[in-house]
């Protein structure tokens, strides 16, 4: 199913608190606002059984364009179609349509053992009994739910509440899943399993998703394409690959000098972007771009500089650099 935004934006309207006296009495009579552009004018297109990835830094406004795409918060400009279907005009076929996972956030019940939470989720999408025990068979064998089956979910652990959330999540066998950071907090183990659960979700079942993610791991190995907003803006829409190479992913150098170093204050390839990132005696380490000059001119130019004993060459951590792009 196909997800598109148009001209998505989103403002917040908040109260400011004035200050001194009288302040809460005049605040009675004339309130003064904020205003805050969470998203601003954000389009895209999400074919059929795309993985996408959803990405920025705290506060860009992740959560807020997922929260209108699935319908739970409307826009205050553009509009969202989920397969032809307007979530905020038409919000039951919608909803039928979608699965959402808030890692944050649990959509069970708090209290109640983790079945109870399917037999009311059942109901309430009117998923009858013969496919609800089947789907929750499949469930129970691919997540590992049965060892929890019982349990309140207050007393699940993070890895196994994300399991039982995902299994509530696709219990009316929606097509298109909505993941708010779902690998959030959980351990390598846990991370692995989840990833597995998606990955076979999208391949093998067909399933459209929307992620939304900081751990860079998440996105290299489950999605295609990587879409990154800052600021409430989309800044980059393309393939993870491409992402990359528009970044510039800088190599690092160590160097181990023999003896004296002359680093020359203005470096011959000051203008491809090699720096000098730290310098701890004789040995300096460097960052170059691969894509404006190769590894010979690199190591060339470092020769100039002093007899060269070692040079370690370090591979850019995709995660680390995404980070500085924020
Ligand atoms: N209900 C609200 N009222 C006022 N401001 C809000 C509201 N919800 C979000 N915001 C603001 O909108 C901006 C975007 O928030 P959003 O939660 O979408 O970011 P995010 O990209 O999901 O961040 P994070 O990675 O931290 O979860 C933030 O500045 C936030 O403070």
């Amino acid at each position: 199913m196909r997800i598109e935004a148009r001209h998505l934006n989103k403002q917040f309207k908040t109260p400011v608190v004035r200050e001194g006296r009288f302040a809460g009495l005049r605040s009675l009579f004339a309130r003064d606002y904020r205003i805050k552009e969470a998203v601003k004018d954000i389009s895209f297109n999400i074919e059929s059984g795309e993985f996408v990835g959803y990405i920025g830094p705290n506060g860009a406004g992740k959560s807020t364009t997922i929260k209108m795409l699935t319908g739970i918060l409307h826009p205050t400009g553009g509009e969202v179609l989920l397969g032809g279907i307007n979530p905020h005009r038409e919000r039951k076929r919608a909803v039928r349509r979608l699965g959402v996972v808030f890692g944050q956030r649990s959509q069970l019940w708090w209290d109640l053992p983790v079945k109870d939470s399917y037999d009311i989720l059942a109901k309430m999408y009117g998923v009858d009994e013969a496919l609800k025990q089947s789907r929750l068979a499949q469930f129970a064998a691919l997540l590992d739910l049965e060892e929890f089956w019982l349990t309140p979910v207050r007393k699940l652990s993070l890895g196994q509440r994300m399991r039982a959330d995902l299994a509530a999540a696709l219990l009316h066998d929606p097509d298109l899943l909505f993941l708010d950071e779902p690998t959030i907090g959980l351990d390598v183990n846990a991370k692995r399993e989840i990833r597995q659960f998606l990955k076979m979700l999208n391949a093998d079942f067909g399933k459209t998703v929307l992620l939304t993610t900081h751990d860079m791991d998440d996105i290299e190995q489950l999605c295609s394409r990587v879409m990154v907003i800052g600021n409430g803006e989309l800044s980059f829409d393309g393939t993870v690959q491409s992402l990359r190479d528009t970044i510039g992913l800088p190599t690092r150098f160590r160097v181990t000098y023999r003896g004296e170093v002359n680093i020359p204050a203005i470096p011959a390839l000051e203008h491809a972007r090699l720096a000098v990132t730290l310098q701890e005696g004789s040995v300096i380490t460097v960052e170059a771009n691969r894509k404006t000059i190769n590894t010979m001119e690199v190591l060339r130019e470092l020769g100039s500089w002093g007899e060269i004993e070692d040079v370690e060459m370090m591979e850019p951590d995709f995660e680390e650099v995404i980070h500085r792009v924020y």
